[in-house]
C-alpha cells in the first residue's frame, strides 16, 4: 500500500468547566467533547523524509514543517515503533484554524492512524491513545470522535451515549485565538475579580439531556469557562452569540478557546434557517453548518 486517507472530524466543546491552575501549567478539566461533520483529510503517502503540504481552509496560516501538527504525530508513532520511519502528508483543511475547534488536533490524529496502517504497525487504540496524550490535551479525543467526557487536562475519556442528532450552526471568525492566552485571560480575570475556582464538575443535565437526545435542555445547559476570556479578547463575539439567540438558537457558546461561536438549532431545516439569518446579519465571515456526534477518525 502506497497511501492512506483519513477522514476526521472537528469538535465543539458542549462543557468546558476549568478548574485551577495546575503547578504544570494546565488546567483541571470537565470538557464535554461532540465531534460533528466539518471535515478535514489527510493522505499520508510512502516517503522516505517527512513532509507536509496543506491546502484549503486557512492553509496559508498553517504550519508546512516541522511545526506541524501532523508531521509532530508521524514523528512521535515513528519514535514509538523505533524506525525512522518516512511519509508524505497532504492535509486538505476545512476546519477553521486556531478556531476552538482542534483542527490541528484532530490532523494529528489522522496522521496517527494513516500512518499506523501505511507502515503496518498494527498498533492498538490504547497506544495511540498514549501518543496522542503527548501531542497535546486534544488529540486523544480527535482519535475517539463520538461525543465524551475529558477530566485532568482533557486526555483522560469516558464515552458518552448519545441518542440522536443534534444541529448545529457555527459562525466562524477573522483571525485566530491561541489557546494558551485564552487560559492565561481565564486566570487574570478570575484573579480580577477574585472568583473562587471550584474543582470541575460534570453538569448532570446536560449528560442526560445528551443521553435522551434533548436538544431544548441541552440548548440552555452548554457553558464555557474560557467564553469570557475570549469575548474579552475578540469583543465581537459578543454580538455574534446576541445574533444567535435572537435569531432562536437553542443555545449559544464560543467553541473550545474561540473565536468560532456554535450555535443549537432544533432541526436540519432550522440549522440552515439559522444559518442564512446569521450570514444576512454579518456578525461572521462564514457561517456553516454541521450536525453530531460523529465518529472519530475513518480510512476512506
Ligand atoms: C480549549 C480546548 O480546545 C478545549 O477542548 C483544550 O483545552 C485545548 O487543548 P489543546 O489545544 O490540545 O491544548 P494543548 O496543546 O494541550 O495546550 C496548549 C496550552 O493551553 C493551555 N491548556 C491546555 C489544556 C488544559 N487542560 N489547560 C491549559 O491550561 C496551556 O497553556 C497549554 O500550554
Ligand atoms: N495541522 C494543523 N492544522 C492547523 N493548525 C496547526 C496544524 N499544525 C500546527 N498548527 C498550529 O496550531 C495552531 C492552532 O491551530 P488549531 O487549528 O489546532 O487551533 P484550535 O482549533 O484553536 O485548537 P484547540 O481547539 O485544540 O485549542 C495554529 O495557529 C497553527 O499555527
Amino acid at each position: 500500500m502506497n497511501s492512506v486517507t483519513v477522514r476526521v472530524p472537528a469538535k465543539v466543546n458542549l462543557q468546558l468547566a476549568v478548574g485551577p491552575l495546575r503547578d504544570d501549567g494546565y488546567h483541571d478539566l470537565v470538557n464535554v467533547f461532540h465531534a460533528v461533520s466539518i471535515f478535514d483529510e489527510v493522505t499520508a503517502t510512502a516517503e522516505t523524509g517527512m513532509s507536509v503540504r496543506v491546502e484549503g481552509e486557512s492553509a496559508d496560516q498553517v504550519p508546512g514543517d516541522r511545526d506541524n501538527l501532523a508531521i509532530k504525530a508521524a514523528l512521535a508513532l515513528a519514535g514509538h515503533a523505533g524506525r525512522s520511519y518516512g511519509v508524505h502528508l497532504f492535509i486538505r483543511k476545512s476546519i477553521p484554524v486556531a478556531g476552538g475547534m482542534a483542527g490541528g488536533s484532530a490532523d494529528a490524529a489522522a496522521a496517527l492512524v494513516a500512518c499506523n496502517e501505511l507502515w503496518g504497525l498494527g498498533l492498538p487504540l490504547e497506544d495511540l491513545m498514549e501518543i496522542a496524550a503527548d501531542l497535546g490535551s486534544d488529540v486523544p479525543f480527535a482519535l475517539l470522535g463520538g461525543t465524551a467526557v475529558g477530566t485532568g487536562r482533557g486526555e483522560r475519556l469516558t464515552p458518552l451515549d448519545v441518542a440522536g442528532t443534534f444541529h448545529w450552526v457555527f459562525a466562524l471568525a477573522d483571525g485566530g485565538l491561541s489557546t494558551a492566552t485564552v487560559y492565561a485571560e481565564c486566570d487574570r480575570l478570575r484573579q480580577a475579580t477574585g472568583e473562587r475556582v471550584a474543582w470541575p464538575q460534570a453538569a448532570e443535565p446536560l449528560l442526560a439531556a445528551l443521553r435522551e437526545g434533548n436538544a431544548e435542555i441541552l440548548g440552555t445547559e452548554l457553558r464555557n469557562d474560557l467564553q469570557p476570556a475570549a469575548v474579552m479578547l475578540r469583543g465581537s463575539l459578543a454580538r455574534t452569540l446576541d445574533a444567535g439567540r435572537e435569531h432562536g438558537a437553542l443555545g449559544s457558546l464560543v467553541s473550545g478557546s474561540g473565536p468560532t461561536c456554535a450555535f443549537l438549532a432544533r432541526s436540519e431545516a432550522h440549522a440552515g434557517e439559522l444559518a442564512a439569518s446569521l450570514k444576512d446579519a454579518g456578525v461572521a465571515r462564514d457561517v456553516i453548518t454541521a450536525h453530531g456526534p460523529v465518529p472519530g477518525p475513518v480510512i476512506v
